[in-house]
């Protein structure tokens, strides 16, 4: 073949050129250009070279002699797998975003520009001088005198013509490798290795060099005879000497000390290995049913582990990752952000060591990097990480588990929006890959999936060991005032407090706002302090004496006076965690209390301080957020206190009920998960919801019940599929306007609803619940349409909003659309 033609994504952020173009690849380039590769191509009137990726190369184009062709490759082996191209196009088509944004997560870390790929000679002894032709000398002449050379600079010096054929053959013989690297600002990390020298000597030579009157150089000597290298501090350690001793021999010039680069490796090595438990029965049927699966090869099924919470979800996917790995293949672990503790981590790499890469948000760009490379050159075998890991670059991926599937953090909320649970599922489907998901409380989508047939459904039921649920006690805030109690802590609570401190054990206490007021009002007036840019009430931090808005983060002075009345009346009302955290110290003086939250835990290291405390038993008291809700085993924690089930029910979401139900769930979860019983206060403004009343019961079944029929009856999810087309923009009447257009637009085009119906089906435009964010008003447009008609409302949207076949005049104005968004605020 003379000639190919590959589709290019180009690597320019304007609207106008989102979609891939036909390039010609010709001459030396056919058969070098593969999909998932950069290539430099020339690019607009101007023919600026840009960068850009192939995601398809075609034999045949209709109009070939129009185009232009590619003028360079940049990579030696492709950066993105097929499949993972597949997987973002598809992700561009189903969550209607923009290509280049579609494929960023599967790009590596960093701009996918800084990346940059290296020649580098790795074994000179391999080169046999009968063997290779001119080209070959003469590239290797370069490289010999670089020993490390950018791909790009290499091409330069050479001026072969074919050199990417040169250079796979040099790499077939073992002389050279191609590795990539980033540009960074991260500095790269060193440590001091040493290595054996002298070479093709038998090691009683070596002996006679070293001289037998230094016993223990000989040691070291013979040790890296047979190691060939290994790090200066492991060496001390291993052979019990001392650098003296180790420089004495690099005297003899025996041994050579010198910096190597190594991995920014973000997991500390001291972790213990985590035992491998013994399945519990109920935990043997759930495993074998999964292993059954796998070892008939039933590729892309679907498992939904319902689990109550401890028991012992985690030893199944352990397992589960120990048959994979025997089977060649690779592992992801999705956890939510939030659960990436020690804890989990210990789990998971004190079982599997060093073939687990963890991937957080903490990570720094080159940290991130550093595991991608791993990742993709398979020297790990398993990743653990939070929503952007299901795009880890494994070629030869086996199984998908989500933990805590119901999480909303699965969902996207930037660019592209999409849902780590149908994107896993995509992938696996691609790979051929096992997807299990694990929930105490599963999303009502997911479980109704399972009951549809989706999904295999498997039932854990019991705790490990047979420890029993906690019991939870409800208590009714308005009965409790009605006694008297105008404090935040009902006297059940507080006794429940007292008892526990008594008997050593720890407690948990759990609110799910931060900050100490929730807003700040003038008694006088009415007047609430709001944020200038959001409209939205300001919390009051008592730490920080400031009032702070949690959607944009100003932080402002509290008033005095009232700006309106000029009263002195301003009083702070509602509670945050900090308020819990000072009225407890007040109450039991002489306990150990702790806070954490989003704002105690933002100092590196912070949080994972506070679970050692936790765990050391250093805390009996541990306030706080969400964070205090998910994933922690502590065996001592016999009292959970929940301040207000009412901050997540009260939301105008269709979802609160459901997140509420679940948040209960998980934090009365945590207690009672050693030898002793465990017991929950839930304290509540509405005790009859009934959210609360099946949490109270451990009951998800019936709670599903209710939540389901709802659901149906006011069409919501999973019954439809709800888009939210958010419009915004700095000029309210502007953004009023648009949206009355684009409204109107889709009444007119959209299909399968009749007209006396569409009222039910297209909502809006209305002024979104939080109406200004950032100094930007927001309108919002809610479709609900059914699984059949999505394509074609997708194809809709995308002729408004992205591509404006209908000429509306766009300026200053913004979209978010968002696909079954998490919540509609
Ligand atoms: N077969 C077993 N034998 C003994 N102990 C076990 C076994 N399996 C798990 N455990 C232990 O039981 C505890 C609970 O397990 P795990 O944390 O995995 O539960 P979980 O189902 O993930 O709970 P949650 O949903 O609440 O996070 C852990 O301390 C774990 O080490
Ligand atoms: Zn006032
Ligand atoms: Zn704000």
């Amino acid at each position: 073949m003379d000639k190919q033609f590959a589709q290019v994504i180009v690597n320019n952020k304007a609207s106008q050129v989102d979609k891939p173009f036909t390039y010609l690849i010709d001459g030396d380039l056919v058969g070098v250009v593969k999909e998932g590769m950069r290539v430099i191509v020339p690019f607009g009137i101007g023919n600026k070279m840009i960068k850009g990726i192939v995601i398809r190369i075609e034999d045949f184009f209709k109009e070939d002699y129009k185009l232009k062709r590619i003028i360079d490759v940049l990579d030696d082996k492709p950066l993105i797998s097929k499949e993972l191209i597949e997987l973002s196009l598809w992700i561009s088509k189903n969550y209607l975003s923009s290509y280049i944004d579609a494929f960023q997560p599967v790009l590596p870390p960093g701009d996918f520009k800084q990346v940059n790929t290296f020649v580098e000679l790795i074994n000179n002894s391999k080169i046999d001088i009968m063997k290779i032709n001119e080209d070959e000398k003469k590239l290797l002449y370069v490289i010999e005198n670089e020993k490390k050379i950018l791909l790009e600079d290499l091409k330069k010096k050479c001026k072969i013509v074919n050199i990417n054929k040169v250079l796979n053959s040099l790499e077939d013989m073992g002389i050279i490798e191609t590795t990539i690297d980033i540009k960074t600002t991260v500095e790269k990390k060193y440590e001091k290795w040493v290595r054996f020298l002298v070479k093709d000597i038998p090691l009683i030579k070596v002996k006679e060099l070293i001289g037998s009157r230094s016993p223990k150089q000989l040691e070291i000597g013979e040790y890296l005879y047979n190691i060939k290298e290994t790090s200066l501090k492991s060496l001390i350690e291993e052979l019990n000497t001392t650098l003296a001793t180790i420089k004495a021999l690099e005297k003899k010039g025996i041994i050579h000390i010198f910096n190597k680069e190594v991995n920014r490796d973000p997991i500390k090595n001291n972790i213990e290995y985590y035992k491998k438990h013994t399945l519990s029965n109920s935990q043997r049927k759930v495993f074998q049913r999964i292993l059954d699966s796998i070892n008939q090869n039933e590729e892309g099924n679907k498992f939904l582990i319902h689990g109550v919470t401890g028991s012992g979800k985690t030893e199944i996917y352990l397992q589960l990752v120990e048959e994979i790995l025997k089977l060649g293949r690779d592992s992801i672990i999705l956890v939510p952000e939030i659960s990436l503790t020690p804890q989990t981590i210990e789990r998971f790499v004190g079982r599997f060591g060093n073939k687990v890469a963890v991937l957080h948000s903490k990570l720094s760009q080159g940290e991130r990097f550093d595991e991608w490379r791993r990742i993709k050159e398979g020297k790990v075998k398993i990743v653990v990480g939070a929503r952007s890991a299901v795009f880890a670059p494994f070629n030869n991926l086996g199984l998908i588990i989500i933990d805590e599937e119901h999480e909303t953090t699965y969902k996207s909320s930037q660019n592209p929006k999409y849902d780590a649970i149908e994107v896993a599922a995509k992938r696996c489907e691609l790979e051929k890959a096992y997807l299990v998901m694990g929930s105490a409380t599963p999303s009502i989508e997911t479980y109704y999936n399972s009951l549809m047939g989706d999904i295999t459904l498997l039932k854990l039921e019991e705790r490990i060991n047979n420890t029993t649920l906690p019991q939870v006690k409800v208590i009714d805030m308005r009965q409790e005032l009605d006694n008297g109690n105008k404090s935040m802590f009902s006297k059940e609570l507080y006794e429940a407090i007292e008892k526990n401190l008594i008997n050593k054990k720890q407690i948990i206490l759990f609110l799910n706002r931060r900050g100490f007021s929730t807003f700040v009002s003038c008694r006088k007036c009415g007047y609430v302090v709001k944020c200038n840019n959001c409209d939205i009430s300001m919390t009051y931090h008592r730490n920080t004496n400031k009032l702070i808005c949690h959607y944009c983060g100003v932080a402002i002075n509290p008033p005095t006076i009232c700006p309106v009345c000029k009263s002195n009346y301003i009083k702070y009302f509602g509670v945050g965690t900090e308020k819990v955290e000072e009225y407890a110290r007040k109450l039991f003086p002489q306990s150990r209390i702790m806070r954490m939250d989003m704002d105690t835990t933002t100092k590196k290291g912070s949080y994972e301080k506070i679970l050692d405390d936790m765990k050391k038993k250093n805390i009996d008291i541990l306030i706080g957020t969400q964070m205090v809700s998910k994933g922690l085993d502590f065996k001592d924690v016999t009292l959970v206190g929940i301040i207000a089930a009412d901050t997540t029910l009260n939301l105008p979401d269709f979802r609160s009920p459901e997140r509420t139900f679940q948040l209960v769930t998980q934090v009365a979860g945590r207690a009672g998960r050693g030898d002793f019983e465990g017991k929950v206060i839930l304290q509540t403004y509405s005790p009859e919801h009934y959210s609360i009343q099946y949490a109270k019961e451990h009951d998800y079944i019936s709670y599903y019940n209710a939540e389901i029929a709802l659901r149906k009856e006011f069409l919501y999810p999973p019954f439809i599929n709800l888009i939210s087309i958010l419009i915004y923009g700095e000029n309210n009447s502007k953004v009023a306007s648009i949206a009355k257009e684009v409204y109107n637009i889709i009444i007119n085009e959209i299909e399968g609803i009749n007209k006396e119906d569409l009222f039910k089906y297209v909502i809006g435009p209305y002024p979104a619940p939080l109406e200004r964010i950032k100094n930007n008003y927001r309108w919002q447009i809610l479709i609900k349409v059914e699984g059949q008609y999505i394509n074609s409302l997708r194809n809709i949207i995308n002729r408004i909003c992205i591509l404006n076949t209908y000429n509306l005049n766009f300026d200053n104005i913004k979209f978010s659309i968002d696909i079954n968004p998490n919540s509609i605020l």
